[in-house]
């Protein structure tokens, strides 16, 4: 690309260059209804399609499954939708004066893929450099599981675990690497079981490649899940 197109492309970009935005597309109706409601209006979308499909909806195995998947979208794979969700992390001082880097590894993910709603499983490493807070170490699997109960790409996944942990401790020096497989690559489309994703977002310290280095040399990437 030329320098004037790549300035143009970047003027038109603006401040969603500068400053990514990492948020979830939503409506500002979002939670308007209750989730009662939605999963009653959900239940008969559910119905329409397993009727549309030709099934049987009074056969004994499958009368109960509109309700269930409704269900389970609502208070379940989806509940981190809603901000009510979201994980209180507790935080504490630093009093003892740890300096090193924190890594929480290993953080089992369930996900759901936006493109074709099917699971993305995988690990979560999360690390930090504290600045004086210190956050419970069981809040940050929870703030992974609150982002991951959401359509996602995974990219974005990783960007808003970065982001919230950023605000919960008050320090840039937060970094994130997820290694997930796609339902949507492995068990569909192209069907290739072997492959998996890995995404990261570094930020502060961590875009130091010494650092980086070590965070990637705790967790060991070559994990098996
Ligand atoms: N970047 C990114 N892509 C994703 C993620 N999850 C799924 N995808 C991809 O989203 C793309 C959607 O592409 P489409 O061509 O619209 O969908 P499709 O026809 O079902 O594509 P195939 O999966 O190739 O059969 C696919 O290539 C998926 O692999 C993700 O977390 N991040
Ligand atoms: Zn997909």
């Amino acid at each position: 690309m030329k320098k004037d197109n790549i300035d143009e492309t970047l003027d038109e970009m603006g401040d969603a260059f500068v400053s990514p935005n990492t948020n979830t597309p939503m409506r500002e109706d979002a939670f308007e209804k209750s989730d009662a409601e939605k999963i009653e209006i959900i239940q008969n979308n559910v119905k329409e399609i397993l009727d549309t499909l030709g099934l049987d909806l009074t056969d004994d195995s499958l009368k109960g499954t509109p309700r269930r998947v409704a269900k389970m979208f609502v208070n379940e794979i989806f509940s981190g939708l809603h901000p009510d969700e979201k994980p209180k992390a507790s935080t504490f001082q630093n009093k003892y004066k740890y300096g090193e880097m924190l890594v929480e590894k290993n953080i089992t993910l369930y996900s759901t893929c936006e493109h074709h709603l099917l699971p993305i499983v995988g690990r979560a490493h999360v690390g930090y450099i504290s600045n004086g807070t210190v956050v419970g170490l069981s809040k940050m699997n929870r703030i992974v599981d609150y982002y991951a109960k959401r359509p996602q790409v995974q990219e974005r996944l990783t960007m808003q675990i970065v982001k919230e942990l950023q605000e919960v401790l008050g320090t840039e020096d937060v970094a994130c690497v997820i290694d997930a497989k796609h339902l949507c690559v492995n068990s569909r489309g192209i069907r290739d079981i072997e492959s998996s994703t890995v995404t990261s977002e570094y930020g502060g310290k961590f875009k130091d490649p010494e650092a980086r280095r070590d965070f990637l040399d705790y967790i060991n990437l070559d994990t098996e899940f």
